[in-house]
């Protein structure tokens, strides 16, 4: 039997050399969640001119403390004239501050009388103005390389008058299920059969990965059969991935086919669930070596192995840091629990209270128990050879992410 791998070595393997997918130009309507494959440089300061925070009126603060005539009126996106000396000007948030006023007073601060508006005594310059370029400057980095583009960096993008951004393209991705007693939902259920349900969670993590899917595809429990899927899907994906057929029995063909017509890289990891999980490479269409991921069938293998394994390996395709590894609390075991050989990857609930935050891990831990993933808010990390009690402070992988 194997040496079980950890999963350090298994990130490093699947890691190792993996280039970036090539650039492509798409509409900023377009490119909620792509990352960028360039840094963008700010073209204009934002604000673009001086403008009022308030509604009220604006003034050279040496005025402050005296009646003034109301000169102009400035109104959001109308033009504002010099400041007549001695005089202010009626201002709305959003207006362009008038050359020769250096504040504003809030209009519930004013008192508005025939012969124009008492100011109250003091008005520190600045008072309630924004600055131009006070949040970008003209020239500065707007958003870095590897930015995956969510609401705010939208929003920072469309604040430039940008339409369009280069981005990486989506690394695509062919996904196979093993196994003839899978079948799609829709079908009639024969006895022995149980419906694909890794196929759907899996669709929807690497979508939310930033996968494009563009091989979905069953895979008969053959030899011959495994090695001609495998073999075609790799010519037309960045990454293969497989659930099945992975483990040591006589109807598991994945590793063999795998290292018949590429090569394998890793097998069997020291980690519950997720222990079969075998990495390699296949032949791609111009003979490189195309990324191979094989998931253990089981749904709750795969649904750890994509987050622990997938999403960094996506992340990498991309460019994009903020996939490279999921945010770690530490959080008081509300359980207890003791490990084997294997790092143990615990389904947990998270509670944040007064008194820190606690885990609570859902009862059955079995790798078929896909219950286990619904509301699991994180993954518990318990080191091999471990014994948790309650109270004792655990690692706690947070899943709550894009
Ligand atoms: N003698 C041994 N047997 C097993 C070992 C071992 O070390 N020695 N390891 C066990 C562990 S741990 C795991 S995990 C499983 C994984 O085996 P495979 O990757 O070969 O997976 P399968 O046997 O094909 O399937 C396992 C299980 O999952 C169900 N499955 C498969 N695909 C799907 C799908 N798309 N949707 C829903 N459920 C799926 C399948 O029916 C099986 O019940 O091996 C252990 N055995
Ligand atoms: O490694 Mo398996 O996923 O424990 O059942």
């Amino acid at each position: 039997m194997s040496e079980l791998k950890p999963v350090e070595a298994a990130l490093a393997a699947l890691l190792e050399d993996v280039g970036c997918t090539p650039a492509e130009t798409v509409p900023c309507a377009a490119a909620a969640g792509r990352v960028l494959a360039e840094a963008i440089e700010a073209r204009i300061d934002v604000p673009a001119f001086d403008n009022s925070a308030m509604d009220g009126y604006a003034l050279h603060h040496r005025d402050a403390g005296r009646r003034l005539p109301v000169s102009q009126r400035i109104a959001a996106g109308s033009p504002a004239t010099p400041l007549a000396p001695g005089t202010c000007a009626r201002i709305f948030t959003g207006g362009e501050l008038p050359p020769g006023a250096d504040c504003v007073v809030m209009q519930e601060r004013v008192t508005l009388e025939d012969d124009g508006a008492l100011m109250p005594a003091e008005v520190p310059a600045g008072d309630n103005v924004r600055r131009r370029g006070r949040d970008v400057t003209a020239g500065d980095i707007l958003l870095p390389a590897g930015e995956r583009l969510e609401a705010a960096a939208l929003g920072h993008l469309a604040g430039q008058g940008i339409t369009e951004v280069p981005v990486r393209r989506r690394p695509r991705v062919a996904l196979l299920s093993t196994g003839d007693e899978i079948i799609d939902p829709g079908q009639p259920l024969a006895s022995g059969q149980i419906y694909n349900s890794n196929r759907a969670m899996l669709r929807r993590l690497l979508e939310r990965f930033g996968a494009e899917l563009v091989r979905v595809d069953s895979v008969p429990d053959d030899a011959a059969g495994t090695r001609d899927t495998l073999a075609s899907a790799a010519l037309e994906a960045d990454l293969v991935i497989s659930t099945g057929g992975v483990s040591v029995g006589e109807e598991d063909h994945v590793k063999a086919a795998l290292e018949s017509l590429g090569q394998l890289d890793l097998w069997r990891l020291a980690i519950r669930p997720g222990k079969p999980l075998a990495l390699g490479r296949l032949p791609g269409r111009e003979g490189q070596g195309v990324r191979f991921v094989g998931l253990p069938g089981n749904p709750v293998s795969c649904f750890v192995g994509a987050w622990l394994f997938l999403r960094p390996l996506l992340g990498a395709f991309q460019g994009c840091p903020a996939l490279a590894s999921l945010p770690c609390l530490s959080a008081r075991a509300t359980f207890a629990t003791h490990t084997g050989p294997r790092r143990h990857y615990m389904r947990v609930a998270l509670t944040f209270g007064e008194d820190g935050i606690e885990a609570r891990a859902f009862r059955d831990q079995n790798s078929g128990v896909l219950s286990s993933c619904i509301s699991a808010d994180a993954l518990a990390v318990i080191p091999a050879e471990t014994r948790v009690e309650p109270g004792d402070r655990i690692d706690c992988l947070w899943l709550r992410v894009d």
